[in-house]
């Protein structure tokens, strides 16, 4: 492999998303070439151990090659066939019966995609459908979050609250409302986190109140709000918005995509804080990043109406419940299952991996960190014990993130903030790694930042 050739190229012919790609011309793309456990190898032979899981995504690990054997045996059966026209394949029915299994409460209907983007824009047109075939079509607004993350489609992007995508494009499309999010380090104050927790959910009611409840269709929220910075909500906040949803008939959707399959040692991020969604969508550690596949999950109440009232359902897309991409799902839900590896996760990892994280929140750079389950997010700060931020929020981050890479060791930054999601089969020994990698990173940025 010529690497100085394949950057040519890639500079010439590959936009990479959310990238500035002129200055990734400039400076050079990273390509990974293979990929073990927790770890990913790139073309200059660097080792790197994964603590974001590609892309909150590789749940089982890198390598399983069971994984490529079912895509493999699917493939040579039948390498596609569609769920349109009344027809569909094997794997794509036993997929969807193995989610309502796992799935909380009466969560029991799929509808599949190809993205956690895709499942949401699906949820968008889906809900207002379910309102508007029992006659309430006005009842079409959504309810979300600024600085949300709900994907890169119109509705999805829309859905999100990042200012800088809904600048690109026009967005965010009608009807679509954001409030502030439960993030009570930037804007807790001196309030108890209880208290905070309360106060952020009853953001939720005003809203209703003010756009009236026979106008809103849902809300829709990540348990834990990953790409803005792992903003793990106190234990008050979703049991009052799950309240507040059912006091104004206003359809929950919990956006499963980074939450769900384990992520926070249960399941589903909802079992995780307690309360039940009406819909969710899905995607990411469902194949454990190995095929794309997402899916919009349906209560009961709504699958009944979009069965029954709906009609003909005109939504779809070509690949749709594809057969090697339900087949792959399947495989990475056995070795879940079998494997223990929720379970195991929950049980031995995640508190040895909260200890451990907890002494990085000892750093003098570090002004808070916090962690559910194997997600967690460090404060960059300037002056700690202050809650505060430095001045040209994003620098520190990009410079603790690269000297990480330096140090063998991926964590994403979002503004100063540095992002933990490893695989959930990180072993204590590559925890303590992580640890030292992390300490080593820390101490030099801040040795960078003359502090
Ligand atoms: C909560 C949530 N919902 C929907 C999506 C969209 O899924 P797809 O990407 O498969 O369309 C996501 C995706 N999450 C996501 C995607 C890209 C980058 C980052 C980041 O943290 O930098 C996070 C997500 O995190």
């Amino acid at each position: 492999m010529d690497i100085r050739e394949l950057q040519r190229l890639d500079a010439a012919h590959h936009l990479h998303p959310f990238n500035d790609n002129a200055a990734l011309a400039r400076r050079g793309t990273r390509i990974l070439t293979r990929g073990e456990g927790c770890y990913v190898w790139d073309a200059e032979g660097n080792r790197l151990l994964d603590a974001f899981a590609g892309l909150w995504c590789v749940n089982i690990g890198y390598g399983r090659r069971e994984l490529a054997e079912a895509a493999a045996r699917q493939m040579e059966q039948l390498a596609y066939y569609n769920s349109f026209f009344q027809c569909t394949t094997e794997p794509t029915i036993r997929l969807a019966a193995k989610l309502a299994e796992l799935a909380p409460g009466d969560i029991n209907h799929a509808f599949f995609v190809n993205s956690g983007s895709e499942a949401n824009d699906t949820i968008f047109r889906l809900v207002r459908h379910f309102w508007a075939v029992q006659g309430k079509p006005e009842k079409k607004a959504f309810i979300a979050r600024h600085n949300g993350y709900h994907g890169t489609t119109v509705a999805g992007a829309s859905l999100g609250g990042m200012k800088a995508m809904h600048g690109q494009g026009g967005l965010p499309i009608p009807d679509i409302h954001h409030i502030d999010p439960p993030y009570w380090f930037g804007d807790g104050g001196d309030m108890d986190e209880d208290e905070y927790g309360l106060l952020a959910a009853r953001r939720l009611e005003d809203r209703i109140l003010e756009l009236g409840p026979d106008r809103v269709a849902a809300f829709i929220g990540e348990p834990i709000m990953g790409a803005i910075g792992v903003y793990i909500p106190p234990r008050t906040y979703w049991p009052e918005v799950e309240r507040i949803c059912r006091k104004y008939d206003v359809l929950l959707v919990a956006d499963e995509v980074i939450c769900g399959f384990g992520r926070t040692g249960q399941w589903f991020g909802s079992q995780y804080f307690g309360f039940q969604p009406d819909v969710m969508p899905v995607a990411k550690g469902i194949t454990s990043g190995y095929i794309p596949l997402g899916a919009a999950l349906f209560s009961d109440r709504v699958a009944r109406v979009l069965r029954e009232a709906g009609g003909e359902l005109a939504h779809g897309a070509t690949y749709s419940g594809h057969p090697v991409c339900a087949a792959v799902a399947l495989e990475n839900l056995r070795i879940m299952e079998e494997e223990r590896i929720v379970e195991r996760a929950r049980e031995e990892i995640a508190p040895y991996l909260a200890r451990r994280w907890a002494e990085l929140g000892e750093h003098r750079l570090v002004g808070q960190a916090r962690i559910a389950g194997l997600v967690g997010a460090l404060e960059l700060v300037p002056d700690k014990p202050r809650r505060s931020f430095f001045p040209d929020r994003g620098r520190v981050g990009a410079l603790c993130r690269d000297i990480a890479l330096r140090n063998g060791l991926i964590l994403r930054a979002t503004w100063d903030t540095m992002l933990l999601s490893p695989p959930l089969v990180i072993t204590p020994g590559q925890v303590d790694e992580l640890f030292e990698k992390a300490w080593k990173t820390l101490n030099e940025t801040a040795a960078e930042l003359g502090k």
